[in-house]
């Protein structure tokens, strides 16, 4: 199955900026990227990376500057049969938990994220779109809903945890060790456990 990864190249990772400056929100995002492009090499699905502007990755790369939903449309338009999208900051994504996607022989298979969005999906039906931001996990089911399709909803935690906001980064340095939890250390970013719920602090000449 195709499988789309958006990535917005542009200025990435904005609600990052809290903790990390614009080149190591743009060194961590491609991190991201890789470790999600590495999960998706381990299942038998061919991932395509669309991105806003041309960037290096080992498999295809399709550009389109359109919006989020724009884009993703276009792409499923596109093909003939079932596809996948899959974003690009799942950085806990592992072979095991995408498989988990993809096994569900649903119309429309959503994998929602914390507050709310979807992080990844199956688009079996030919008629299903989506449209991102909000709560568009509600909004996808009331989609499927639209055209007949029936729906299935992962409920994963690998899955569920997209790295928007400071405190995510505290998922991937506890549950990872891949390219972006390298990343997030080349950057001094590290645990910090405290009273309360887990966070994230820098260290070293980086230390904010
Ligand atoms: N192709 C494409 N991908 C996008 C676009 N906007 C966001 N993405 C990707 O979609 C996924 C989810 O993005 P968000 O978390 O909503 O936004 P973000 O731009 O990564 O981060 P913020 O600036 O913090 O909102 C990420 O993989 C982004 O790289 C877009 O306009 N086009
Ligand atoms: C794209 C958007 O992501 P979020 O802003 O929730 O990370 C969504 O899943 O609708």
């Amino acid at each position: 199955m195709r499988v789309f990864v958006p990535f917005d190249a542009r200025d990435p990772k904005t609600r990052l900026a809290p903790v990390l400056d614009d080149d190591e929100r743009a060194a961590v995002a491609r991190a991201m990227r890789r470790d999600v492009l590495d999960a998706l090499a381990e299942t038998s699905h061919d991932p395509v990376v669309l991105a806003t502007e041309s960037v290096d990755a080992d498999v295809p790369v399709t550009v389109d500057a359109s919006p989020l939903t724009e884009a993703v449309n276009d792409a499923l338009a596109g093909v003939d049969g079932p596809a996948a999208v899959v974003m690009a900051d799942l950085a806990l994504a592992t072979p095991a938990a995408l498989d988990r996607l993809f096994a569900p022989d649903a119309d429309v298979v959503l994998a929602p994220g914390l507050g709310g969005g979807t992080n990844a999906l199956v688009a079996r039906h030919p008629d299903f779109r989506v449209d991102y931001h909000g709560v568009s996990y509600r909004d996808h089911r009331e989609a499927a809903a639209a055209v007949g399709a029936d729906v299935a909803t992962v409920d994963s935690f690998r899955l569920a945890v997209d790295v928007d906001d400071p405190a995510d980064l505290a998922e991937v340095l506890i549950h990872t060790d891949g390219h972006t939890a390298a990343a997030l250390r080349e950057a001094g970013v590290e645990l910090a456990v405290d009273e309360g719920r887990v966070a994230v602090s820098r260290s070293g000449e980086n230390g904010a």
